[in-house]
C-alpha cells in the first residue's frame, strides 16, 4: 500500500469509515480535508462493494485501499453496507461480520510506506483500534455523532435515568430527569435512546455499544463532527472533567472540506438541480424532506409523509423529497397530483449541494447527526424528526439549545420504539409552520430559527476558515497524535 500523492515530509494518516453512508460521507470530507490543506498524504480503506461510492466522493489525490471480505464471508451474502440492512437490529451481526476484514487491515497497515502515523477508524470496526495499536500506530476514533449526544449516552449509561422514570408510576411519559453536569437538561422517555430507554436494557444492542466505548476509551483521540460555537460547552466538559474516553477535537462541519461549493457536479446536471433552479428563477421557497438513509421507513408512514407534503403543497410549499429508493411505495397517484410543486427523487442526491441551493429554505430531517450539521452549515432550519438511533437527543440540541428549528410531535408511545404513524396532517402543519418561518431568504426575516441558523451557519465558516477553531483543532490534532514518517521530519504545523 502505497498513499497517492505521497510527499515525503507529510505524515501518512489512513482512515477507515464504518460501511454506512452516515459514517463514510464525513470521513471522505475529512480526508479531502487533510490533503487539501497539506496536512497528510492519506489512505481510505474501503470494500470492494462500497469503493465506487467512496472514489465518488473523494478527491483523486486521496488512495483508497479495497480490503476484499474473505470468500466464506462473502458467501453467507454479508451486505456490505449498512443501508442492506432496513433496520437497526441485524446491526450487531453486520458489525461482526464485518470484523473479517481484520486480517486484510493488519496486513495493510504493517505493509504501509511511508508508514501509517495515524488510523482514524470508526469505532463501529472496534477491532481496528486494537490492530492498530498492536503495530503501534495511534488512532482516533470517530462515532459520527455530537458531543452532547455522546455525553448523554454515556450519562445515561452510568444513571439509567429510564429506571427512574418508569417507577415514579404513572405519568413516566411526561417526567423529565435533569441531568446532574447541565441541569438545564431534562430528559424524558422519548428522548433516551432506545434500548436505553428501558430500565434493564441488555441484548445485542448493549454488547455492541460496551465494545464501541471500550475502542474510544483505548484510543488516542475521538474526532467530533461539531465547532465550538456549537458544542463548545460540551466539548470543553468533555475535556476537562469527563473520564469516559480521549480528549474530543471538534473539528466540523466536515461538509465545509469542499468550501461550501458542494462535492462535484457531474458533466449532466441533476434533474432536481434543474428543478431547484427552476423554482428559483420562478421566486419559489423549497422544503427539502429526507428522512435519512440507514433505516426502511414503514409503508403506512411514508404515506402519512405524502399526504402530509400533498396538503401542504396545497396550501402553497413547493418540496423535494428525497426518498431511499427502497421507500417506494408513497401512494397510488402522488406523484402525479403533486406535479409542479414536488419532486420525488429516488436515488442519491448530492445533499450538501441541494441545502445550499438558495431557494432551499427549510429541512424536514430525522435528524441523523450528518444532515443536521449539514443543515446548519447551510443556514437551513429544521424541522427535526427523529426516527432512531441518538436523533431524539440531536433533536433536543438542535430544537431546544440551538434553537435553529421546530419539533415534529412524535406520540410518545411510536417516540419510545414502539408502532404508530404521525399523522399527515401533522406533517403538514409542521412544514408549513417551517416554510413560513423560514421567512423570505436565507437568513432573512424570518422566525427565531431562521435568525439563529443563519447567525450558526456564519460562525460554521468561521470555524473551518484559516485560523478559526476546527482549522486549528485538525491542525493540532495531527500535530500531537500523529507518528512523523520515519526519517522524515514532520511538516512544521502554521
Ligand atoms: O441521497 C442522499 C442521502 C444521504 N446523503 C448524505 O448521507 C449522509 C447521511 O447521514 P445522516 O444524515 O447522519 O443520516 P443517516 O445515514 O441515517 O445517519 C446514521 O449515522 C449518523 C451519524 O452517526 C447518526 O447520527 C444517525 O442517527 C444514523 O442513522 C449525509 O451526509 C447526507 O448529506 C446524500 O448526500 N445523499
Amino acid at each position: 500500500m502505497a498513499a497517492a500523492g505521497h510527499d515525503v515530509q507529510l505524515p501518512h494518516v489512513a482512515i477507515f469509515p464504518f460501511m454506512a453512508r452516515g459514517h463514510t460521507v464525513p470521513m471522505t470530507h475529512l480526508a479531502c480535508l487533510l490533503r487539501r490543506r497539506g496536512l497528510a498524504t492519506v489512505t481510505f480503506f474501503s470494500t470492494p462493494g462500497n469503493a465506487p461510492f467512496v472514489r465518488g466522493q473523494l478527491d483523486d489525490d486521496v488512495a483508497v485501499v479495497e480490503l476484499p471480505f474473505p470468500d466464506h464471508v462473502v458467501a453467507r451474502g454479508a451486505a456490505e453496507c449498512v443501508e442492506a440492512l432496513d433496520s437497526l437490529f441485524p446491526l450487531p451481526a453486520f458489525v461482526e461480520a464485518v470484523s473479517a476484514l481484520r486480517p486484510g487491515l493488519e496486513v495493510s497497515l504493517a505493509a504501509a510506506r511511508p508508514r501509517v502515523g495515524l488510523l482514524v477508524a470508526d469505532a463501529f470496526l472496534h477491532w481496528a483500534h486494537a490492530s492498530a495499536a498492536a503495530l503501534g500506530v495511534p488512532t482516533v476514533a470517530f462515532l459520527g455523532g455530537n458531543m452532547f449526544a455522546t455525553i448523554m449516552r454515556d450519562v445515561i449509561l452510568r444513571d439509567n435515568p429510564a429506571a427512574a422514570l418508569l417507577s415514579g408510576g404513572g405519568g413516566a411519559e411526561a417526567a423529565t430527569f435533569a441531568v446532574p453536569e447541565f441541569p438545564h437538561v431534562h430528559l424524558t422517555l422519548a428522548d433516551i435512546p432506545v434500548p436505553f430507554n428501558r430500565p434493564s436494557p441488555e441484548g445485542p444492542i448493549m454488547e455492541l455499544n460496551a465494545k464501541l466505548w471500550k475502542a474510544i476509551a483505548g484510543s488516542n483521540g475521538l474526532i467530533v463532527n461539531t465547532f465550538d460555537a456549537m458544542e463548545g460547552r460540551y466539548v470543553e466538559h468533555w475535556n476537562r472533567d469527563h473520564r469516559a474516553g480521549p480528549r474530543a477535537w471538534p473539528i466540523g462541519p466536515l461538509c465545509l472540506a469542499h468550501g461550501g461549493t458542494g462535492t462535484g457536479t457531474g458533466a449532466v446536471e441533476p434533474s432536481w438541480m434543474k428543478w431547484l433552479d427552476e423554482k428559483a428563477a420562478a421566486g419559489r421557497a423549497v422544503l427539502y424532506v429526507a428522512l435519512g438513509t440507514a433505516m426502511a421507513i414503514p409503508d403506512a408512514q411514508l404515506r402519512e409523509v405524502a399526504g402530509g407534503l400533498e396538503a401542504a403543497a396545497a396550501a402553497g410549499v413547493d418540496f423535494l423529497w428525497a426518498v431511499r429508493p427502497s421507500d417506494a411505495d408513497l401512494g397510488a397517484g402522488f406523484e402525479e397530483r403533486v406535479e409542479g410543486r414536488g419532486m420525488v427523487v429516488r436515488e442519491w442526491v448530492d445533499q450538501w449541494r441541494i441545502l445550499q441551493h438558495g431557494c432551499v429554505r427549510g429541512f424536514l430531517s430525522h435528524c441523523g447527526w450528518n444532515s443536521a450539521v449539514e443543515g446548519v452549515a447551510a443556514g437551513v432550519p429544521l424541522a427535526a424528526w427523529p426516527m432512531g438511533a441518538e436523533q431524539p437527543l440531536n433533536a433536543m440540541l438542535v430544537v431546544d439549545e440551538l434553537r435553529v428549528g421546530v419539533r415534529v410531535p412524535v406520540p410518545t408511545a411510536m417516540a419510545t420504539g414502539g408502532h404508530g404513524v404521525v399523522g399527515s396532517e401533522v406533517i403538514a402543519r409542521v412544514a408549513r409552520e417551517l416554510m413560513m418561518m423560514a421567512g423570505e431568504g436565507k437568513g432573512g426575516g424570518g422566525g427565531e430559527a431562521a435568525r439563529n441558523v443563519a447567525s450558526l451557519a456564519s460562525k460554521a465558516r468561521e470555524a473551518v476558515a484559516e485560523g478559526g477553531s476546527s482549522w486549528k483543532a485538525l491542525e493540532e490534532m495531527v500535530a500531537t497524535l500523529c507518528r512523523p514518517v520515519e526519517g522524515d521530519t514532520p511538516k512544521p504545523t502554521k
